[in-house]
């Protein structure tokens, strides 16, 4: 594999990017937005360079980076490409149009990976004419610090396929697990609940956040707690994956703390609001 296409140049897709390019792959990104494509390009070469200021890598190897991330103009661009990881929008509709598109003009060598942390990857598969070359490739944030990829199996996706992304997860310094395509996959089936039970916990009266979030990280060795986890996440975030996991699971015990939902209907849905169970405006 020699080559890898980014769709979506947002806080995932520049990343994605980012480690592909460090892997020694050459790299094309498209976006329907081309200042965002500009914008990752602009925020690989700043991360680049701060590399180099800090002698991590020679300017040489900053160079050799450059040189391998180009922007597209259209998906067809990406035509003889060995693999294309798709980060746009989580929106299963916005995926279908990416993926029936690229299964037009990519040729049948192609593997297609999506990066969604809740979509169907076998639905995603069924939007293609090669559903065993279609496989889940997620990615945590910030990509180029986090060393995890769940590497996700879709009822038709082939173990060739699979084989492949595992290459291609060591080859970006990563460690690839591979899960069957549940709800959650593996991270998200145990954080999210976690997370949701330390809310209800606080509902209940059990201690107080602060106590809960030390306990948690000194107890556990979490290097945050549930709260300040959540807050950073998001308490949107957190609502949507809690009715993801309770809906495909048809169980009531993943429903959504009732003080999550009364903090998103007073926008306290955490650092991106200013206020969630901390207040960050202090
Ligand atoms: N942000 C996270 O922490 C995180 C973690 C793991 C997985 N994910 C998943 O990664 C995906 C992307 O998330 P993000 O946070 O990078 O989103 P983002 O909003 O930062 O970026 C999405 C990008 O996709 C582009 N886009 C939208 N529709 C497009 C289309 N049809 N063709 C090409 N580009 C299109 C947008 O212009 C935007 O630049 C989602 O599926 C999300 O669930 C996100």
């Amino acid at each position: 594999m020699i080559n890898i296409g980014v769709i979506g140049a947002g806080a995932m897709g520049s990343g994605i990017a980012q480690v592909a390019a460090e892997a020694g792959y050459g790299v094309l990104i498209f976006d329907v937005d081309p200042n965002a494509s500009e914008k990752a390009l602009g925020k690989l070469q700043k991360n680049w360079q701060k590399a180099v200021d800090k002698e991590k890598i020679n300017p040489e190897e900053m160079q050799k980076r450059v040189a391998l991330v180009r922007v597209a103009s259209d998906l067809a661009d990406l035509k003889d490409f060995d693999l294309v990881i798709e980060a746009v929008a989580e929106n299963q509709e916005v995926k279908k149009s990416v993926f029936s598109r690229l299964d037009e003009v990519c040729t049948e060598k192609t593997i297609f990976a999506s990066n969604t942390s809740s979509l169907s990857i076998t639905e995603i598969g069924s939007f293609t004419n090669r559903p065993d070359k279609v496989a889940g490739m997620h990615f945590f944030n910030p990509v180029p610090v986090m060393k995890l990829i769940e590497i996700i199996k879709g009822l038709a996706t082939s173990e060739e396929t699979i084989d492949a992304l595992k290459v291609v997860a060591a080859k970006m310094k990563k460690v690839g697990v591979v899960a069957n395509d549940t709800p959650g996959f593996i991270v998200n089936r145990l954080l999210v609940p976690l997370c949701n039970e330390a809310i209800k916990m606080l509902e209940a009266g059990v201690a107080s956040l602060e106590d809960i979030d030390t306990a948690m990280k000194l107890g556990a060795n979490w290097p945050m707690g549930p709260f300040e986890l959540s807050d950073l996440v998001g308490l949107d975030v957190h609502i949507g994956a809690t009715a993801g996991l309770e809906r495909e699971l048809n169980d009531s015990h993943y429903a959504c703390a009732r003080l999550a939902r009364q903090m998103y209907r007073a926008n306290r849905l955490g650092r991106k609001t200013g206020k969630g169970f901390y207040d960050y405006n202090k």
